[in-house]
């Protein structure tokens, strides 16, 4: 068997289109929606993405405002821009891309985000919503991941789903989608004993460990759908995943590529939480 390739550009395009009529619509009632992005410091790879990311915006007609700084910035003076941010009607997003400078406590700043703006779905309270089932904003990672796999049209229900990594901002929140989406739901971690024993009984696997070749063909179940979120290099730079793609796709029956799957569907999701929140505004201001 040789794996369908889930296209994550394909995808996003086909959302983005969503997200650029709804923007419009927006813009047209005179609330345009708009995203900020704070990047501190010169980590080259948060730097590619972050540009991504307004790139983006643009693309799709919402607002972007972009603030870069040195990586000398001062906890305190990052504090007082979001508080400036968080009073600013133009602006429905925040996003402080990760990581922050060891002098900054990324905790704090992302408990200052106000949650209404709070898109990237970091906050405990956002954390707290998708943990109860309530309304609010998801993660956009493995919101993107979820969009992914429902792309297949493989149901996810009474499905063993095996998740790789428990990161607050991939893992967990993932289990979380699997499970409320009524699959069988196991995480795996750096401390899992038997790793394949686990991935060989999945019909869904989520590779989220930072580490390449984690999954490799032997470990997959014939016909599984395999979603790869790592992101690392090879040993000639070049940009790969968790997931040994060559001998996987002999065994599953769908996989994302790196690059071209998850990636872009992060900043779809990015986009559909921020105009999700400048239509909640919008409603809130006609009122
Ligand atoms: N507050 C915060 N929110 C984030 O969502 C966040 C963050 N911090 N810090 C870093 C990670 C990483 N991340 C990516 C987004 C897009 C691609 C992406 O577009 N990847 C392309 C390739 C890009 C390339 O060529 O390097 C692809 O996979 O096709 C990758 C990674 C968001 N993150």
């Amino acid at each position: 068997m040789t794996a369908k390739v889930i296209d994550g550009n394909a995808l996003s395009k086909q959302l983005r289109a969503e997200v650029t009529t709804r923007a419009a619509a927006l813009t047209a009632r005179g609330h345009q929606p708009g995203l900020a992005v704070i990047l501190v410091g010169e980590d080259p790879a948060s730097a590619v993405y972050v540009r991504n990311k307004v790139k983006a915006c643009e693309d799709s007609g919402l607002l972007s405002v972009f603030d870069k700084y040195e990586a000398t910035l001062s906890e305190a003076a990052l504090l007082a821009r979001i508080a400036a941010l968080n009073a600013d009607p133009a602006i429905h997003g925040i996003l402080v891309q990760m990581p922050l400078p060891k002098h900054i406590d990324s905790g704090k700043v992302i408990e200052a985000i106000a949650t209404h703006k709070d898109v990237d779905g970091y906050s405990v309270l956002s954390a707290g919503e998708l943990m109860a089932g309530l309304p609010g904003f998801r993660p956009c990672t493995p919101y993107g991941c979820m969009k992914l796999i429902e792309s297949t049209g493989v149901s996810l229900k009474g499905k063993h789903a095996v998740v790789i990594g428990r990161s607050n901002t991939v893992g967990k929140p993932m289990a979380l989608l699997l499970l409320q989406a009524n699959a069988t739901v196991t995480v795996c971690h750096s401390g899992t004993p038997d790793l394949a024993y686990h991935t060989r009984q999945a019909d869904v696997v989520v590779a989220a460990v930072g580490r390449r070749n984690t999954l490799t063909g032997d470990m997959v179940k014939p016909g599984a759908v395999v979603i790869d979120v790592g992101i690392n290099r090879n040993d000639e730079g070049k940009l790969c995943g968790d997931v040994d793609f060559a001998s996987v796709s002999e065994v599953a029956s769908h996989l994302t590529p790196v690059p071209g799957g998850v990636g872009p569907m992060t900043i779809t999701m990015l986009l559909v939480n921020t105009v999700e929140a400048a239509e909640r505004a919008a409603t809130q201001a006609d009122a």
